[in-house]
């Protein structure tokens, strides 16, 4: 069938719902799929009204996706063990063998504490309802559940009738009436005056400190119209966004690749060590180039890199980190850049990359259980998805990003959140000036000139 516009392809669908029969498979989902003529996602997700509403484009830009409903999930509310969490990924996955299934959803940056509400500490959707860009084309997909067809049925026409066409909304007018910072100035000195203590920094050589930034606002933000205009700001970034209900939604422009596989081919990163972007191009290069020859951010690339080779040895055949590290741009700060690939061993699945890998010590810290410890005691607010990993996951494969440069979107406030990587040599004042630095981005979207 040819690609058709939304709204005809929307009614195709429900009649194709009313006469489907069940099919001869063993299969449990099953996936209905329509061309559809191109249309712009997140407009078209501000504009709906049901939940969840499930947003994500990919760093290199060639797929995007933004998803409406559940058809099926995971979520952990309360304590989960690594192992219930694997049994639970291995279930679903062996549920299907189509490609194009897609569970998208996180993971807490400390599944230990407290969690968000409705965000868990891990929480996992097969959408009802996805609208699919690859390359130039778009795909309308349908997922139902075989096991009780006929309520899927009822429940998908009703997904599909509520859905709204895109309509324009005004850019959202942002009042900022107020800031507060936790932890605040002086509580951060003291913070990073603690970890960078000789005899503390012997046994935890890193621990990324950070922070949350509410701000108060005259009204309430759509959080993906304004998703939608942090986006344009920040090339080079995986955008996503996570809405369970009105009252909150996580969105994030993060740079940082958690791992991308395809079959048993991993592909990962070390990105930590930051400076500021020049005034022109020759001052861009001079930054860039104190960058690379400066030994505090050095020793913070550097062990993010060993980290993730030293954790994914066990579960590779072959791991290959760069030697050197490049320079990866963003609008107002560049980073030291790692490339890391990997060949997996056979038989290894997508929940055990996540257990081995995140928090990478470019958002925990090393070793990884002692700088945790630190930051549940000391941060002194609850992290919950910042600094996370958001994704999604497939049998064939799988892409994750680490949720920095993200924010929590709420009634009528919006809460920003920033980390440094404190090693031996940290300055308390430059590192909380790094924190603005990473906030510039969003401050500048949400405080146009
Ligand atoms: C923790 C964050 O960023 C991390 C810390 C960095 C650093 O300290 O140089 C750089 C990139 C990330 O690894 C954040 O942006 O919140
Ligand atoms: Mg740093």
């Amino acid at each position: 069938m040819s690609a058709q516009p939304l709204a005809q392809a929307l009614e195709t669908l429900k009649q194709l719902l009313l006469e489907l029969k069940r099919p001869d498979t063993h299969e449990p989902l099953l996936q209905l799929s329509l061309e559809l003529t191109p249309e712009p996602l997140l407009p078209w997700l501000a504009s709906q009204e049901q939940y969840p509403r499930i947003y994500w484009q990919g760093r290199e830009k060639k797929e995007e996706a933004a998803a409406i409903g559940i058809c099926a999930e995971r979520f952990f509310d309360t304590q989960v063990s690594d192992h219930q969490l694997a049994e639970s990924y291995q279930r679903q996955r062996a549920l299907s063998s189509n490609p194009d299934l897609r569970y998208y959803g996180g993971l807490a940056f400390d599944r230990q504490v407290e969690p968000w509400p409705e965000f868990g500490r891990a929480r996992f959707v097969l959408p009802r309802v996805e609208l699919r860009r690859s390359g130039n084309s778009l795909r309308l997909l349908l997922n139902l559940d075989l096991s009780r067809l006929d309520s899927e049925r009822q429940s998908a026409i009703a997904t599909l009738t509520a859905l709204r066409p895109t309509h324009p909304q005004a850019e959202p007018k942002i009042n900022l009436l107020g800031r507060s910072d936790i932890p605040g100035y002086s509580r951060w000195q003291e913070l990073v005056q603690q970890v960078t203590h000789p005899a503390f920094n012997q046994e935890t050589p890193k621990v990324v400190l950070s922070r949350q930034t509410r701000l108060q606002l005259s009204e309430n933000l759509n959080p993906w119209l304004l998703l939608a205009r942090w986006q344009r700001s920040s090339p080079n970034s995986f955008q996503f966004g996570f809405q369970f209900s009105p009252e909150r939604a996580f969105i994030s422009c993060s740079p940082e690749r958690l791992y991308r596989r395809h079959q048993s081919e991993l592909f990962t990163e070390a990105l930590a060590g930051t400076t500021l972007r020049g005034q022109d191009p020759e001052q861009d290069a001079l930054l860039a180039r104190q960058l690379l020859d400066d030994c505090k951010n050095s020793r913070e690339n550097q062990l993010v890199r060993q980290h993730i080779v030293e954790n994914l040895g066990p579960l590779c055949n072959y791991v290959g980190a760069e030697e050197s590290p490049t320079i990866f741009k963003l609008p107002h700060i560049q980073h030291l850049h790692r490339a890391i690939r990997a060949e997996l061993k056979a038989g290894i699945n997508d929940f055990q990359l996540l257990q081995a890998l995140h928090p990478t010590p470019a958002v925990g810290g090393l070793p990884r259980e002692r700088a945790l410890q630190f930051i549940r005691q000391q941060e002194g607010y609850n992290r919950g998805w910042y600094a996370g990993a958001c994704g999604y996951f497939n049998k064939l494969e799988s892409e994750f990003s680490v949720a920095i440069r993200s924010a929590l979107v709420e009634p009528a406030r919006i809460t920003l959140f920033a980390g440094a990587g404190i090693v031996a040599g940290s300055d308390p004042a430059a590192e909380w000036q790094e924190l603005e630095n990473k906030l510039a981005t969003i401050m500048s979207v949400l405080r146009p000139e």
